[in-house]
């Protein structure tokens, strides 16, 4: 919590425990078959631009995806840390499955549209079990200071930063590269309406 108030971000690994991991880990690849392709902005701004971003998407949902409580569970944890500790007033999410097929890339970009300002905090976890030096797919971060620097989607890590003000871009994946990728909003979803 200290890190994302002073550096904008933070990165935790190990962020599931092993049960949980692997329940994420399962559902997600049952629902590939669903997976349909990423587009960029919100309502009338939606486009797909393979160019841009060339990622699979599956929308969770928390009603349906009752095989996810686990994970909802710990989502309520950590908004209600962010409210407490943060002192923001986080009361709602959106959070989707990705699929980064090899070659696929997300040109660097911030996480907040332009007509929808309510995403306060990017939150990504990587279910990827052997990545290694040279499958690529690392996280770009753009800091304040103008450097940046690679993160790899390790299996369980944990990355969350601020959506309005970290700039980040995904390098080009050398195999197929999972992650359970969403944004904590000061507003429910439905206020901004949600794309598929
Ligand atoms: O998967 C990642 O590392 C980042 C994904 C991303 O930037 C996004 O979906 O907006
Ligand atoms: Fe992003």
């Amino acid at each position: 919590m200290d890190d994302i108030s002073s550096k904008d971000y933070v990165i935790i690994d190990n962020f599931f425990r092993e049960e949980l991991y692997s329940g994420i880990k399962s559902f997600f690849l049952g629902k590939l078959p669903n997976f349909k392709e990423a587009g960029i902005g919100a309502h009338s701004d939606f486009q797909v631009d393979a160019k841009v971003r060339g990622d699979f998407t599956y929308w969770l949902d928390r009603k349906r995806d009752v095989q996810l409580q686990n994970y909802w569970d710990v989502l309520d944890e950590t908004i209600l840390i962010f409210n407490r500790y943060c002192y923001l007033s986080l009361s709602g999410y959106e959070f989707h499955l990705a699929h980064y097929p090899s070659g696929g890339h997300y040109d660097k970009h911030l996480d907040q549209f332009e007509n929808r300002n309510n995403r306060m905090i990017s939150m990504i976890v990587y279910l990827n079990d052997d990545w290694k030096d040279g499958d690529g797919g690392e996280l770009e971060i753009f800091e304040k200071n103008g450097t940046s620097f690679l993160v790899q989607p390790i299996g369980a890590r944990c990355v969350m930063f601020k959506s309005a003000v970290v700039p980040h871009a995904v390098l080009k994946a050398h195999k197929s590269r999972f992650s359970l990728t969403g944004w904590l909003l000061y507003q429910p979803s439905s206020v901004g309406t949600l794309f598929v």
